[in-house]
């Protein structure tokens, strides 16, 4: 972690959940509100079609709730798709663009990546920009090639803390279990950390930068006391709540610490 910043635990739904999962969101705002609120942000990024619903539970919470995409455009002819206006209009807060799993089921580029997160400014959201390198990348040894192209063309000018999150995942460690060394990562955020200051001055030093792929209670602690490790994006531990709670825990010890 980075002392001076607030950490994040983000958890990604992905397309998972129906009506009936209502309840275990509220699991969760309650937990947040029993023992986290005040010492970590949290955020649960829904599908599509619980993100009004969620957002109206939310309310006066402090649990940021967001979209897990958005088109670059505020609205037009694009059938299927949702505009960051509209995610912000159902009472989203964040967005998460460039997930690897969008970069790869929709060959969205970097640049493609960087509109939508710009998008998401004009908005009012904050983006939660994902990068990361594939398994052949990793054992090919360009790891920082790929991370250091994803960031320049992922992250629009003038990026601040206030409506960007870097977040980190290595594809071949989400869903599968497997997690980076605490070494691998702590090399990857430090770049990732030195990118951001070079970039952006003074604000890079405060951008969160979340690590994520096969985060759960058991290893949180592990990566949250890794340098520039500002917090987690969760996919399939933040579908139940005592799971994600368990990690959004394990940070909250550590910032107490
Ligand atoms: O957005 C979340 C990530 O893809 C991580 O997913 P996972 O925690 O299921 O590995």
């Amino acid at each position: 972690m980075t002392p001076s910043i607030r950490p994040l635990v983000a958890g990604n739904w992905k397309m998972n959940g129906l009506a009936a999962s209502a309840a275990e969101f509220r699991a969760i705002l309650a937990g947040y509100d029993a023992s986290l609120a005040g010492a970590i942000d949290l955020a649960v990024f829904p599908p599509a079609t619980l993100l009004a619903a969620f957002a109206t539970a939310a309310a006066e919470t402090g649990v940021i709730v967001g979209g897990q995409d958005c088109h670059a455009a505020a609205s037009g002819a694009h059938t299927g798709d949702i505009s960051a206006e509209m995610l912000a209009d159902a009472g989203a807060g964040a967005v998460i663009v460039g997930h690897s799993e969008r970069r790869t089921d929709h060959d969205e580029t970097d640049a493609d990546v960087c509109a939508k997160a710009l998008a998401a400014r004009r908005a009012g959201l904050i983006a939660v920009i994902c990068i990361g390198e594939t398994l052949d990348e990793r054992d090919r040894g360009v790891t920082l090639d790929v991370v250091g192209r994803q960031l320049t063309g992922s992250l629009p000018v003038g990026a601040t803390a206030a409506n960007v999150v870097v977040a980190y995942e290595p594809v071949w460690a989400i869903g599968t279990g497997r997690t980076p060394t605490a070494e691998d990562v702590a090399t990857v955020h430090a770049f990732i950390r030195d990118r951001l200051v070079h970039r952006f001055g003074a604000e890079g030093e405060v951008i969160r930068i979340l690590y994520g792929g096969s985060v759960k209670p058991g290893n949180a602690a592990e990566l949250m006391a890794i340098p520039h490790v500002d917090g987690a994006l969760v996919g399939g531990a933040s579908l139940k709540a005592a799971d994600f709670l368990g990690i959004a825990g394990a940070y909250r010890s550590l910032t107490a610490a």
